[in-house]
């Protein structure tokens, strides 16, 4: 498959993206904020990074980037959309996942190895887990903290659309230490966490973030 990963002003892991796609067997294609079209991927990965600087609140201006039009679009048609981190702000700036990412409770940026369980292994990008599956990826971020309101928080559990739940230690504040969320559909997940920097024993950092790059299945969710 062809998966593009967006590049906005300020981005940061999108080569890294890249290379997860690539390690995950799949086709990396570079798209731009400022793209009118898609260019035929088959699915998107907005990255992690500091999009605008993060002025604003993170992910707030990035939402309104030309190719956010064509993702909100796709995403609604049932194309795989994942964002990391900065992604995962960017998708619940752009209503495509309920909630908000807050200052983390401590005030201070996180830097970490951080243990989550995954809690569905039938979203897009998480069928390679096994349900339950605990993994080890790293978390960095200073607007960490997931809150909604006590109805969507109930709705996102009582439906199982949390993704990946946090293990040990809740590192931001996040409400039912959830790390990762989906839509209905389950094609577009949220995660504040790094997948795509645990993808190769190269760096030390393990594999245990493959994956979700090597998930993806043409078409299943659309
Ligand atoms: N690693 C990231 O993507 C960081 C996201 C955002 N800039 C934050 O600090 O919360």
């Amino acid at each position: 498959m062809k998966i593009g990963v967006v590049t906005f002003p300020g981005s940061l892991d999108e080569v890294d993206a890249q290379r997860a796609v690539t390690i995950g067997g799949h086709e990396a294609v570079a798209l731009w904020h400022g793209d009118h079209d898609l260019r035929g991927v088959d699915a998107v990965i907005l990255p992690g990074g500091f999009s605008y600087g993060d002025y604003l609140r993170c992910g707030a201006i990035s939402r309104f980037s030309p190719v956010m039009t064509e993702v909100i679009e796709a995403a609604g048609q049932g194309m795989p959309v994942l964002g990391i981190c900065n992604g995962f702000q960017i998708l619940c700036e752009s209503h495509l996942l309920p909630g908000a990412l807050i200052r983390n409770d401590h005030r201070k940026f996180v830097c970490r190895d951080q243990r989550l369980r995954i809690e569905n292994n039938r979203t897009a990008w998480t069928t390679a887990y096994d349900e339950g599956a605990e993994i080890t990826i790293v978390l960095k971020n200073g607007e960490g903290g997931f809150v909604a309101d006590t109805d969507t928080l109930d709705r996102l559990e009582g439906e199982g659309r949390v993704v990946a739940r946090y293990l040990d230690v809740n590192p931001n504040g996040s409400l039912r230490d959830i790390a990762g969320i989906t839509n209905e559909r389950g094609n577009v997940v949220g995660l504040m966490p790094h997948p795509e920097h645990a993808v190769e024993d190269l760096t030390g950092a393990g594999t245990d973030g493959l994956g979700f790059f090597t998930s993806i299945v043409e078409s299943t969710f659309a």
